[in-house]
């Protein structure tokens, strides 16, 4: 709803959707009922309209969206206003965002606290700015900053939108005051000559015809396989060929065909799923509602390796000092090495300043000596995935440590229960599961043990936030969330090669498909060596060893072609050669390699494997639902309560196409039952791999048609 209120002959119109006055259909309704009031009260001499609880209006309610169009829109508003004889100022604080700027563009002025942005974010949402964004904010700002903000989404401090000519004037002190002052010193200015209607879009000497061509070709390859960044530039573009009653009309158009896309609705699900995971809960009991994090002001990393080293600078990029320790001199000068030539390469980049990057390295505690980790809140210890070591690590921390500081593990595999038992402080130990290149991948899957209380999970989960993180809790399991559903997925993808596909036809399949890589070129980057190592140690300890002609492993289907490329020496793109060979500058270069093939071709027929011809559907159908199929058997495990903490942890952490939700959205869309068929004629034709073996939880829900919001609940797996 919005409040309508007047004081000093001026109407205030107060927009009141906590807890960012998103533009429902009540707050559109009552901002159209107070304009028309305004209008017609006689002793209203301007208004102003500003936002309740410290924001001006976040956009159009987007959990509306899906509900179809009801109340007034915004142009039609907007059109009201247009035609006001009385000023209309907007008077910002905090956010005025998509649907919310374009309300204060139809304004006659704006005026912005300084803690203000601005910005037309709908591109993230897979929408073009629909109430006029796209036609007035580049009679405002001008054509090409105005196409910038609306096709990067990003928004803008109010100094800099008050140098775009977005603001008026950006204030200091109580900001509806000033907009009352504001508003009365225009009261017998004729409003027409503010109305951004009456402007041409400002072209600041630009040939629309040359930016429009050099726009779309740099739209195109900057945001491949997003539809919404390219109807940005062909409706601003359009707002500057054409007057502006037909550039509204053109741009409506084209917000409702994005609306109700497939991208659009994926990318709300993921703006929605990404809120979602903060929301957590104990099978103990425990929950963010309840529980109070432990603030951390300083932090060790145990480790300096590449890791470690990534850590650290996470730690003291986002504020915080950090101690990194390290067993010996020349280890610790080698990671600082490491962490400083990462911090110099954001200096290249332009993303911080020398002196920036100073500050932060003045934040880092190089030590060899774990006395130095006595007096810190939480240690993240990052040295070599092997139990026994990690053990004896949390052991000595245990007994350094203040008894308050939490101790969390940066493991990949490991079991937390068995990591917190070497300490007398098992409710304060923790999974901090970081992703290479630490100080780059956002996501930060923390594992909860049997015993870790809910404090300590609330605290990592703050942290992850502090780091710029986007921390994701899950229960403790062989390969947690990320890596349990990755190896089914790089199973299929070496089987299919196995059967007659090459790593590269692999590769472009996903890479078709939108994701970053394929996954040979993955391999190859992490090293072909560190998937072996990890295979031959999980069958050392079995007793079994692994050798290029074992066609099977505890009884599965087992792939044994790293064996065969390690035996060569290709352990990937440090050596050269993996999947592929490299070449190029730094050898950086992939290409396919015909000794590769050969290698395949000669273990196939060493193995008695009849290669065939795979098609890109089989390969995608097969890598897909596998790693589907695992999903929810994490669901219904529990290990997850939310089918969106899935979704989250495979677009922050394998760069899943954001325009496609994430894979249990994915199959929310291919269809619960169609999904489930496929996997049970996939389980007939590989008896031998286990992950084929059909979710129960998915067999359920293809029967039941519920949407993916309740799935968690269905798994009785909900714990809040
Ligand atoms: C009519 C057609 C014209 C225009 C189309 C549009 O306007 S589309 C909408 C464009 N606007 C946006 O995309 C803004 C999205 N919101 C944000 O960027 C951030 O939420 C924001 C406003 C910067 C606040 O960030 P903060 O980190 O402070 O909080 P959080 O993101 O957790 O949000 C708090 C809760 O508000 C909900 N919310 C935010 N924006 C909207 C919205 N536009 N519609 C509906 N709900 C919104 C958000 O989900 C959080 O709710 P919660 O229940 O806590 O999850």
């Amino acid at each position: 709803m919005a409040e309508y209120s007047i004081r000093d002959s001026v109407a205030i119109i107060q927009l009141d959707n906590a807890p960012v006055n998103a533009l429902s259909v009540a707050v559109r309704t009552g901002l159209y009922d107070g304009i028309e009031r305004a209008a017609g009260d006689g002793s209203v001499k301007a208004v102003v309209v500003c936002g309740k609880g410290g924001n001006f209006c976040a956009g159009a309610d987007i959990k509306e969206f899906d509900e179809g169009s009801k109340g007034p829109w915004i142009t039609e508003i907007g059109d009201f206003m247009d035609r006001m004889r009385k000023p209309v100022v907007a008077a910002i604080e905090g956010v005025a965002l998509g649907g919310g700027l374009e309300v204060a563009l139809f304004c006659h002025y704006r005026i912005a606290a300084k803690n203000a942005r601005v910005g037309q974010p709908e591109v993230n949402i897979g929408l073009i700015p629909g109430g006029g964004g796209t036609v007035r904010l580049p009679r405002a700002a001008g054509f090409k900053q105005a196409l910038e903000m609306i096709v990067t989404g990003n928004p803008v401090r109010a100094e800099r939108a008050l140098k775009m000519g977005v603001l008026d004037e950006v204030v200091s002190g109580n900001i509806l005051e000033a907009g009352i002052k504001f508003a009365l010193s225009k009261a017998h200015i004729d409003t027409s000559l503010a109305c951004l209607r009456n402007r041409p879009v400002r072209m600041d000497g630009l040939n629309i015809d040359t930016k429009a061509d050099a726009a779309l070709a740099h739209v195109k390859s900057k945001y491949k396989g997003f539809e919404a960044p390219m109807f940005c530039v062909k409706a601003v573009v359009n707002a500057a060929r054409v007057p502006y009653d037909d550039a509204i009309q053109k741009e409506r158009e084209y917000f409702f065909e994005l609306r109700t896309s497939g991208q659009s609705q994926a990318l709300r699900y993921a703006f929605f799923a990404e809120r979602q995971i903060a929301r957590w809960g104990l099978p103990g009991g425990g929950d963010y509602r309840t529980a109070r994090a432990i603030p951390v002001r300083s932090v060790g990393v145990v480790g300096a390796g590449t890791m470690g080293a990534g850590i650290a600078l996470c730690i003291i990029t986002s504020g915080l000092p950090c101690v990194l320790l390290e067993q010996n001199q020349e280890f610790l000068e080698k990671g600082v090495t490491s962490l400083r030539g990462q911090l110099m390469g954001t200096v290249r980049l332009g993303k911080m300043t020398a002196g920036e990057a100073e500050v932060c390295l003045s934040r880092l505690k190089p030590s060899t000596s774990m006395e130095d980790l006595k007096h810190v809140d939480m240690v993240i210890e990052a040295v070599f995935e092997d139990l026994k070591l990690k053990r004896e690590v949390f052991e000595r921390l245990d007994k350094t440590c203040k008894p308050e500081t939490i101790l969390c593990t940066n493991t990949s595999t490991l079991d937390i229960d068995s990591v917190a038992t070497a300490t007398g402080r098992p409710d304060k130990v923790v999974g901090t599961h970081f992703f290479a290149p630490s100080y780059l991948m956002k996501l930060l899957e923390n594992i909860y043990g049997s015993r870790t209380s809910p404090e300590t999970v609330a605290t990592v989960m703050r942290f992850g936030k502090t780091i710029r993180k986007v921390p994701v809790l899950v229960g403790s399991c062989t390969g947690f969330v990320a890596n349990r559903m990755l190896a089914p997925y790089t199973a299929e993808a070496q089987f299919c090669v196995e059967e007659g596909a090459s790593p590269a036809q692999v590769d472009s399949v996903l890479m078709d498909f939108g994701m970053p890589m394929g996954t040979f070129r993955v391999s190859d980057l992490s090293g072909i060596d560190v998937s072996f190592s990890i295979r031959r140690e999980a069958a050392r300890k079995l007793g079994v060893t692994l050798t290029v002609d074992s066609r099977y492993f505890r009884g599965q289907r087992h792939c044994s072609l790293i064996e065969r490329l390690v035996e060569k020496g290709r352990l990937g793109r440090k050596t050269g050669k993996g999947w592929y060979k490299y070449e190029g500058p730094g050898g950086t270069v992939p290409l396919e390699d015909p000794d590769v093939l050969e290698i395949i071709e000669t273990h196939c027929r060493a193995l008695g494997i009849e290669r065939r011809n795979v098609g890109s559907h089989e390969i995608q159908e097969r890598m897909q639902l596998a790693m589907i199929n695992e999903g929810f058997k994490i669901l219904e495990e529990g290990i997850c309560t939310r089918a969106e903490e899935i979704d989250v942890i495979w677009l922050y952490g394998f760069g899943w196409p954001r325009y496609l939700g994430g894979p249990m959205f994915y199959a929310s869309k291919l269809g619960l039952k169609r999904v489930f068929e496929k996997i049970c004629t996939f389980h007939k034709r590989f008896p031998h791999s286990q992950h084929w073996v059909p979710s129960v939880l998915l067999g359920k829900l293809s029967e039941s048609g519920l949407p993916l919001s309740k799935w968690g609940e269905a798994a009785g797996t909900s714990r809040l």
